[in-house]
């Protein structure tokens, strides 16, 4: 499988990965002493906003001084998590704080224990990372606001194009199945007008949390557009998505949003897709618009089916 473009983000999708194995240091990697590698660290670690290459970076740089087997880095806050190399029986972990702001654990990792002397380092080597790795978790945090709804805390349009095109072209090379659900929430311009908009966007953001608690973390949910979201179903046929699209339309229906003790009567209609063979991203998503067309037309509160 094609890894994903490393300046795009998964949507609710597990964060866990694992970055290949360092091996043993390359011929190329001569050794270096404490202050030759502070020094190459500091050039190195700044030339990259991205975490995982700032790491790749760091862990490699690191072993011409200290040979490691493992590094490990997460931030649990930002939902981040990051392997490097093979588990080891000894490890050293450090916190990461700069100007009271928590930037994640480090773990350095081999099967011989540290020795005082090579912790010491650490500790020295671990001021060249303090900077780069604050920028790159700033840069990350700028990205998703990009590409997230501040609403509803799904991915946006911005996110939902780059995520359509990467799938289809991975459905398409790996010949797997993919589908799309584009789905709208019915009468919602008479919620607004009879509970006011605040309510309104409360019931955008249950809906939202109905829709992920019934989804795989590998299906990507995004606000399309006022009160209509689009789900991409990978690996997932026509029969699947039907399936998936029957579980949110009741999990909508189910929803026990209640405004001054009354409660508010929520319903989805849907419209599902599966990618043809050699069908674009466009065409997909236009087919799956009409499907929605026709289960508004219809009578609203029901999903329909492409042809
Ligand atoms: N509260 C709130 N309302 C929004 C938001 N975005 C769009 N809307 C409202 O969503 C409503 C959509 O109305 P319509 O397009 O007529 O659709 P509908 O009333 O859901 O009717 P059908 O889709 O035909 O069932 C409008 O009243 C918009 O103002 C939002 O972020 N918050």
């Amino acid at each position: 499988m094609v890894p994903p473009k490393s300046n795009t983000i998964d949507f609710d999708a597990a964060k866990l990965q694992r970055l290949g194995f360092a091996g043993k240091r390359g011929p190329s990697l001569r050794p270096l002493s404490l202050n030759q590698l502070r020094q190459q660290l500091n050039l190195q670690l700044q030339t990259s906003l991205e975490l995982e290459r700032i790491l790749e970076l760091f862990f490699r740089e690191v072993q011409r001084l200290i040979p490691l087997a493992a590094l490990s880095y997460q931030q649990p806050a930002s939902d981040l998590r990051l392997e490097l190399g093979e588990r080891a029986s000894h490890s050293a972990s450090y916190h990461l704080n700069h100007d009271g702001e928590y930037l994640g654990e480090l773990i350095f990792r081999r099967n011989l224990r540290f020795s005082d002397e090579e912790l010491g380092q650490f500790e020295s080597l671990l001021g060249t990372l303090v900077f780069p790795l604050r920028n790159a978790l700033l840069y990350r945090t700028a990205l998703q606001s990009a590409l997230r709804d501040p609403l509803t805390g799904t991915g946006n349009r911005i996110a939902m194009e780059q995520a359509l095109q990467r799938e289809v072209d991975l459905a398409r090379r790996n010949l797997n199945p993919l589908s799309l659900l584009m789905l709208d929430l019915d009468h919602f311009k008479q919620i607004n007008d009879t509970h006011g908009h605040s309510v309104g966007d409360e019931a955008l953001k249950a809906v939202a949390v109905a829709l992920k608690s019934q989804l795989r973390n590998i299906d990507m949910v995004f606000r399309f557009g006022g009160e209509e979201f689009l789900i991409l179903l990978s690996s997932t046929s026509r029969e699947g998505a039907a399936m998936v699209g029957e579980r949110l339309r009741h999990a909508v229906l189910s929803l026990q949003c209640a405004v001054q003790e009354r409660r508010l009567e929520l319903s989805v209609s849907l419209g599902c897709a599966t990618l043809l063979p050699g069908e674009s991203a466009d065409s997909l998503l236009r087919r799956a618009d009409g499907a929605l067309y026709v289960a508004k037309r219809e009578g609203r509160n029901r999903l329909t089916m492409a042809g």
